[in-house]
């Protein structure tokens, strides 16, 4: 549904990505890799309508969409949840969860999100920016429920999450695939990301160096062949 084809983007007079070609089939869920600084960032942007490309063509369902801004991705069916969460701290978690429902009914939408996330059940006349960091991602998840996204494009969903609650987020990730929302994930835990993948793209200095399938590479590999952390 999604391909980035010869994608050369950057900021300024600085170029990131260089020449990148991804494709993300219906349902397929993709794990996006490489050390920091490689540009996984960017390329989701530049996926998503939010950094237009120098160069090359990105479309959605084989429609031109490269000078497209990034609400007419949305339009389209593209959920695109940045790193840092993209909630509003200072706003409740009701009104987020408003702002997320983008014209559809609050109150149902609310109550979906309280079904998916019972801990927020209790927690929707407080403050976004209050909840605890686990919380926070959870409701930023949301966005990928109440909007019944075709693509969901996920920057570092378990930044700073413990261990628990980082295997919450990724049980989401999955019922999401598994209802066949095609899924592009930029992870800094390459097993959880294995896990969850069916392709895999390694990113290294603005350029994909490795994709394949992720049931035929390790996690180890990726690490001695791609990112050159022996761990
Ligand atoms: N707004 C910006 N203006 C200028 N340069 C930027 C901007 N955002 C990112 N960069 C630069 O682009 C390069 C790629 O950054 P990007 O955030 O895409 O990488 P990343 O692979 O997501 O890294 P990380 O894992 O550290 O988040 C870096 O050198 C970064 O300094």
């Amino acid at each position: 549904m999604l391909t980035l084809h010869e994608v050369t983007a950057g900021y300024g007079d600085t170029t990131v990505l260089r020449d990148v070609n991804l494709t993300v089939g219906d349902g397929e869920v993709v794990a996006l890799l490489g050390p920091n600084g490689a540009g996984k960032t960017t390329l989701l942007r530049a996926a998503t309508g939010f950094l237009r490309p120098r160069s090359g063509r990105v479309s959605l369902d084989g429609k031109d969409m490269t000078a497209e801004p990034a609400h007419r991705y949305a339009r389209r069916g593209v959920c695109h949840l940045p790193e840092g969460r993209g909630i509003f701290p200072s706003l409740t978690v009701r009104e987020n969860i408003a702002i997320q429902a983008r014209g559809r009914d609050v109150e149902k939408s609310a109550a979906e999100v309280v079904d998916l996330f019972p801990a927020l059940g209790t927690r929707l006349r407080q403050a976004a920016g209050s909840l605890s960091g686990g919380e926070q991602q959870m409701l930023a998840l949301s966005r990928a429920y109440i909007t019944s996204p075709r693509l969901v494009v996920v920057d570092e969903a378990s930044l700073g999450l413990s261990p628990r609650v980082t295997d919450t987020i990724y049980e989401l990730l999955a019922r999401l695939a598994e209802r066949g929302v095609s899924l592009v994930v930029v992870e800094q835990y390459v097993q959880r990301a294995l896990a969850l993948a069916r392709t895999v793209y390694i990113l290294n200095h603005g350029a994909v160096i490795h994709v394949g399938r992720a049931n035929d590479i390790t996690a180890d590999d990726i690490y001695e062949k791609y990112l050159g952390i022996g761990h």
